[in-house]
């Protein structure tokens, strides 16, 4: 899709195609529309990431609360957005043996307990074996400090799934 596509969609469409760059949260593709036009890709994308930046700590830790879990009950459910489970299952996190699946969910209980919001990574740029090793490190962390690495997966998964919709590389992630 190239730019002047994108620059020529009205509110509606803009959202229906990019409500869910971050994960259940089409308010952020409502707002990003008003900044239109975009000279080219990389122009949008920092539209999206800015929105982040700029909220106010409680309105981040909304948009990491609308995550699901990786490897969670939503999964099994089968209720993931198709762009979540797209990521998952490309993760390997749909194929996880019994023991897997409860030491992630143990996991998953243990840094939403501490830190208050789910465990958030970017499921395309690792695998299932990477996926509990980095839960097990980041749940030790300040958290000051993880809302701010939680935040930045948010915004690499936000630009992998603007990459696939605009058929465009992301810069270095
Ligand atoms: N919890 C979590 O990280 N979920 C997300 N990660 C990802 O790559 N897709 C998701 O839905």
């Amino acid at each position: 899709m190239d730019i002047e596509k994108v620059n020529s969609m009205d509110f509606g469409e803009f959202v229906d195609v990019f409500g869910n760059v971050v994960e259940r949260c089409p308010l952020v593709a409502a707002a990003v529309w008003s900044r239109r036009p975009f000279s080219n890709a990389a122009e949008l994308e920092h539209h999206f990431l800015a929105f982040i930046d700029a909220l106010p700590q409680s309105g981040q830790e909304g948009i990491l609360r609308c995550h699901p879990d990786l490897a969670g009950r939503e999964l099994q459910r089968g209720t993931l957005t198709a762009e979540s489970q797209r990521e998952q299952s490309g993760a390997g996190l749909t194929n996880l043996g019994a023991d897997e699946r409860l030491r992630l969910a143990e996991l998953n209980a243990q840094y939403r307990a501490r830190f208050g919001f789910p465990f958030v990574l970017a499921a395309r740029l690792s695998d299932r074996a990477a996926v509990p090793r980095e839960l097990a490190r980041r749940l030790r962390r300040p958290p000051a400090l993880e809302l701010r690495t939680a935040l930045d997966e948010v915004k690499k998964i936000c630009r992998l799934r603007l990459a696939d919709l605009l058929g465009s590389n992301p810069a270095k992630l």
